[in-house]
């Protein structure tokens, strides 16, 4: 699985997302991430419709509200067959020790529990941003590995972070822990909306367990090219 970089199916509705995904070899099977834009439109369905065409999914909620609901919502979530789902590590330990609950209470006897990871600092927070927007004192990294440790003594299999913070989280939690990093752009590419970036290459170096990748895919006007581009540069195949 990790040798897949996640594309984030940001797109208006599931006729955009088949538009783009029958320009890859129908064997080709991806790890694919539905977040909040595509999910809100087409519901819990466009989750199976992906999986029952061998795609795997990262279902990007970001799910942040009282331990209670999180934990009956994480319930439902179980049941859709995804293979990691998140949490903000904002919604604090309580919170994401009743969403860990929830997705094994929700999960089939016999099926796996999904992986659930929890958002740290977002991608495109800057540090300056951070400390004004959200009052904290500390750097942004200490922040996010504060987060990361956090997350992991509320029994959670990792993290949604940058890649420029992953020695920090390395430095603080487990051998196995995921690092799931978004924000990556290859040498060439458009930042957008992003502020804490690295390449492919750059991510696999400092210990990324998956990366996250979107626009520089989905907006280019050769989708398969730039996905086999930016795994070999993942897999170190450059
Ligand atoms: O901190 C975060 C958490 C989630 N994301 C999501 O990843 C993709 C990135 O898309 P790009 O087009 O490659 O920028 C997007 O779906 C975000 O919702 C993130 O970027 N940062």
């Amino acid at each position: 699985m990790m040798n897949r970089p996640i594309i984030a199916l940001d797109f208006p509705s599931k006729v955009e997302v088949f538009e783009f995904l029958n320009q890859f070899p129908a064997e080709e099977k991806l790890f694919v991430k539905v977040g909040m834009e595509l999910f809100y439109k087409e519901g819990p369905s466009i989750v199976s419709e992906l999986t029952e065409l061998g795609h795997d999914v990262f279902l990007d909620l970001k799910l942040h509200d009282i331990p209670n609901t999180v934990k009956s919502a994480m319930k439902n979530i179980a049941s859709l067959g995804v293979a990691i789902t998140n949490v903000h590590a904002a919604g604090g330990r309580e919170m994401m020790t009743a969403a860990l609950e929830g997705l094994k209470e929700g999960t089939q006897t016999g099926k796996d529990v999904p992986k659930l990871i929890a958002v740290t600092q977002l991608t495109s927070t800057s540090e300056e941003q951070m400390q004004s927007d959200q009052l904290i004192k500390v750097s942004l990294e200490e922040s996010v590995a504060h987060y990361a440790k956090m997350t992991e003594l509320s029994g959670l299999d990792g993290v949604v972070c940058s890649a420029l913070e992953v020695s920090a989280i390395r430095e603080k939690t487990s051998e196995n822990f995921i690092c799931l990093t978004p924000g990556i752009r290859p040498s060439n590419s458009e930042k957008g909306d992003q502020k804490r970036v690295m390449t492919p290459s750059e991510a696999k170096a400092i210990g990324s367990s998956y990366i996250v990748v979107g626009r520089p895919i989905t907006q280019s006007e050769t989708p398969y090219e730039s996905y086999v581009q930016i795994k070999n540069e993942w897999n170190g195949e450059k």
